[in-house]
C-alpha cells in the first residue's frame, strides 16, 4: 500500500489511522532515538506529561464540579509500575503528579536488581523528590490508580503478583489510567494473556497498537487517548505500518463522479445471486449496488424469481444466466443467495473460467469453490500468473474462509490476520475476514481493521448487503483492495447509521441497505 495515497487527505483529515505492533513501535521508537537523535528519555518524559495532562484536566474539571457544592476531591494516587519501561513511566507520571501536589504512593511489582535501565533511571529521580517505592500495594484509598505494570514488552501471561495486582486494581473504585495499554492485553492480537486491567482511560503513545482496537482488548481500554511525544512516521523509515484503520471522512477516497458521465460510465455490475429459496438475497445485493453508486444492475437468477425480484427492484434488470451477460458488465459479483445447486455451480464455472472482468466472490461461491478442490486450485494457478490474473475480491465470514482452508473455524477465529494474509497471498486478490472487527488483507502485506459497525450487523442479509456496495465500488476504484477497505467501511458506517433509527435489536439488513445512501450524502459532505 503507497504511504502517500494514504496520508494524502485535501480536507486536512487524516484519512487513516496506523495500527502497529509491538515489533513496529519498538522499531520506531528506537529509530527515533537511533536514527534522529532523540533521547529515549525525553521521549519517555513526554510520554509521562501527556499522561500527567489527562490526570490533571480531569482532576481540574471534578475540582470545579465539586467546588459549587463545597466539597473537595482527594488527589489519592497509587502507580503501579512493573520491571520495565511502561514501569519506568509510571514511576515518572508519579514524579510528576508529586510536584504537582498529589499525594502519591508507589508500587513497584519487579525487583529494582531487574529493573530497565531506565527504570532505574527514573526511581533514581523519583527518589529524590521524596518519592517512597513499596514492593507490596501500599494499604489505603486511591482515588487514582495508573497501571504501568506492562505495555507492548508484555509476552507472557500475567501471574502470580502481577495477576493480583491486575485484579486489586480493578475490584478499586479508583479512576484507572492505563499507560499505553492495559496491562495483560496483548498488544498485536487485543489477546487477554492471563488477566487484565479494566481502565478508564488508556494514554497510548505515538501511534494505536492493533490490540486496543480488536476484540477483546478494546473493551478494556475505556477511552483511548493517542498522544504525540514526538514519534511520528518519520520513524518507519522505509517500513510502513502493515495495519491501518480510516478515520472518517474518506470521501476523497470514494470514486469521482464526472458531470458529464453516463450511466455506463458508473458501472454496469453483473450479479450472480439469489435462488429460489433466497430472492431477497439477490434483491439486497442489487440495491445497495445502486445506493453505492452503480449505473445498471443486472441480476442472473433462475427465471421463477425474476417476477418477485423486477417487482421489489425494478431499477434492476434480471438474466437467466450469465452467459449472455458477462460481456455486457464491467464488474462480476458472485455469491449471494447463490444455493449449492448444479445451476448455480454451472453459472460459477463459467463466470471463474470464461470470463476475465474484476470479480467478486462471496457466501456461497466460496462455498462451492471450497467443496471442489480441482477448481479451487485452478483459481489459485490462474491468480499466481500474471498473465491470466484477474482483479479479484473474496469476502468470506471465517467459516467460509475455514472451509476453503479445510480447517476449524477455531482455528481462523485464533488468527484472523494470518488466515486473511495467507489467501490473499494465495490468491492474490484482496480477503476479507469478516467479524465485529473485519479484517481486509492484499496481496502486498497491507491489512485493513474495520471499526465501524455494530451488533445489529450480526443479521442474515448483511453480508449481501457488503457484497453488493464492494461490488459497484469495484466498477470504478482500481484497486480491489481499496474498493474492498472503503466498502467494508461504509457498510460499517450505514450499519451505524441504522442502528441509531431502528436500534441494534431491530434493524435489519435492507435497513443497512437503505442507510447506504444517507451515508454517502454525508461523506460527500465531509460530516460524519
Ligand atoms: N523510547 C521508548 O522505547 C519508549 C517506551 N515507552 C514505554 O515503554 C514500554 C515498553 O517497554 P518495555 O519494552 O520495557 O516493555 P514493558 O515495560 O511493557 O514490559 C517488559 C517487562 O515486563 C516483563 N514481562 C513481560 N510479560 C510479563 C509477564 N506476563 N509477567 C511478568 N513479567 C513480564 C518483561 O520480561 C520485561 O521485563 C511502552 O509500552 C511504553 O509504555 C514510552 O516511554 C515511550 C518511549
Ligand atoms: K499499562
Amino acid at each position: 500500500m503507497n504511504k502517500c495515497v494514504l496520508s494524502a487527505s485535501g480536507s486536512g483529515h487524516p484519512v487513516v489511522c496506523w495500527l502497529l505492533t509491538a515489533a513496529e513501535m519498538k522499531r520506531c521508537d528506537s529509530n527515533t532515538s537511533e536514527i534522529f537523535g532523540v533521547p529515549s528519555v525525553v521521549l519517555m518524559e513526554r510520554a509521562a506529561l501527556s499522561c500527567v495532562d489527562v490526570i490533571v484536566s480531569r482532576q481540574k474539571k471534578l475540582e470545579e464540579q465539586a467546588g459549587q457544592l463545597g466539597l473537595h476531591p482527594k488527589r489519592r494516587v497509587l502507580i503501579a509500575a512493573g520491571g520495565g519501561n511502561n514501569g519506568a513511566d509510571g514511576i515518572a507520571i508519579g514524579r510528576l503528579l508529586l510536584q504537582e501536589g498529589y499525594d502519591v504512593s508507589f508500587y513497584l511489582a519487579s525487583g529494582e536488581e531487574k529493573a530497565s535501565e531506565l527504570l532505574k533511571l527514573q526511581l533514581h529521580t523519583a527518589k529524590a523528590y521524596g518519592a517512597v517505592i513499596c514492593d507490596t500495594i501500599p494499604d489505603g484509598e486511591y482515588d487514582i490508580i495508573v497501571d504501568a505494570l506492562f505495555g507492548i514488552g508484555l509476552c507472557r501471561p500475567a501471574e502470580g503478583i502481577y495477576r493480583e495486582a491486575i485484579e486489586w486494581i480493578n475490584a478499586q473504585d479508583a479512576f484507572v489510567l492505563a499507560v499505553d495499554l492495559p496491562s495483560g492485553i496483548e498488544t498485536d492480537t487485543g489477546a487477554v494473556l492471563g488477566c487484565a486491567v479494566r481502565a478508564d482511560v488508556t494514554v497510548t503513545f505515538g501511534f494505536w497498537k492493533r490490540g486496543l482496537l480488536f476484540y477483546p482488548g478494546c473493551k478494556y481500554t475505556g477511552k483511548v487517548i493517542c498522544t504525540q511525544i514526538g514519534i511520528t512516521e518519520d520513524g518507519f523509515l522505509n517500513q510502513t505500518p502493515e495495519a491501518f484503520t480510516f478515520t472518517a471522512p474518506v470521501a476523497e477516497l470514494l470514486p469521482a463522479r464526472p458531470e458529464d458521465g453516463n450511466k455506463g460510465t458508473f458501472g454496469k455490475v453483473l450479479l450472480l445471486a439469489g435462488s429460489e429459496a433466497m430472492a431477497g438475497a439477490a434483491i439486497l445485493c442489487g440495491r445497495s449496488a445502486f445506493y453505492a453508486g452503480s449505473g445498471m444492475v443486472k441480476l442472473s437468477c433462475p427465471t421463477l424469481i425474476h417476477p418477485v425480484i423486477q417487482t421489489a427492484l425494478p431499477e434492476a434488470m434480471t438474466a437467466d444466466s450469465v452467459e449472455a451477460s458477462a460481456r455486457w458488465a464491467d464488474v462480476i459479483g458472485a455469491g449471494p443467495g447463490l444455493s449449492l445447486s448444479d445451476r448455480a455451480r454451472k453459472e460459477l464455472l463459467f463466470v471463474l473460467q470464461q470470463t476475465l472482468q474484476p470479480l467478486v466472490l462471496d457466501a456461497d461461491a466460496i462455498n462451492l469453490i471450497a467443496k471442489d478442490e480441482a477448481l479451487l486450485q485452478e483459481l489459485i494457478e490462474h491468480q499466481q500468473n500474471p498473465a491470466t490474473r484477474r482483479k479479484l475480491i473474496l469476502t468470506p465470514h471465517p467459516g467460509e474462509l475455514a472451509r476453503l482452508e479445510g480447517c476449524a473455524i477455531e482455528e481462523i477465529l485464533k488468527q484472523p490476520v494470518f488466515y486473511a494474509k495467507k489467501w490473499a497471498n494465495r490468491l492474490q486478490a484482496a480477503v476479507l475476514c469478516k467479524g465485529a472487527r473485519s479484517i481486509a488483507a492484499s496481496p502486498d502485506g497491507s491489512i485493513y481493521i474495520n471499526r465501524s459497525g455494530n451488533s445489529g450487523m450480526a443479521v442474515a442479509g448483511s453480508g449481501d448487503v457488503l457484497t453488493g456496495i464492494v461490488t459497484a465500488l469495484l466498477s470504478t476504484i482500481d484497486d480491489p483492495f481499496w474498493a474492498l477497505c472503503i466498502g467494508v467501511y461504509l457498510h460499517g458506517l450505514a450499519g451505524d447509521l441504522a442502528a441509531h433509527t431502528k436500534g441494534e435489536y431491530s434493524m435489519t439488513s435492507n435497513d443497512i441497505a437503505e442507510a447506504v445512501w444517507a451515508v454517502l450524502v454525508k461523506q460527500e459532505k465531509n460530516y460524519v
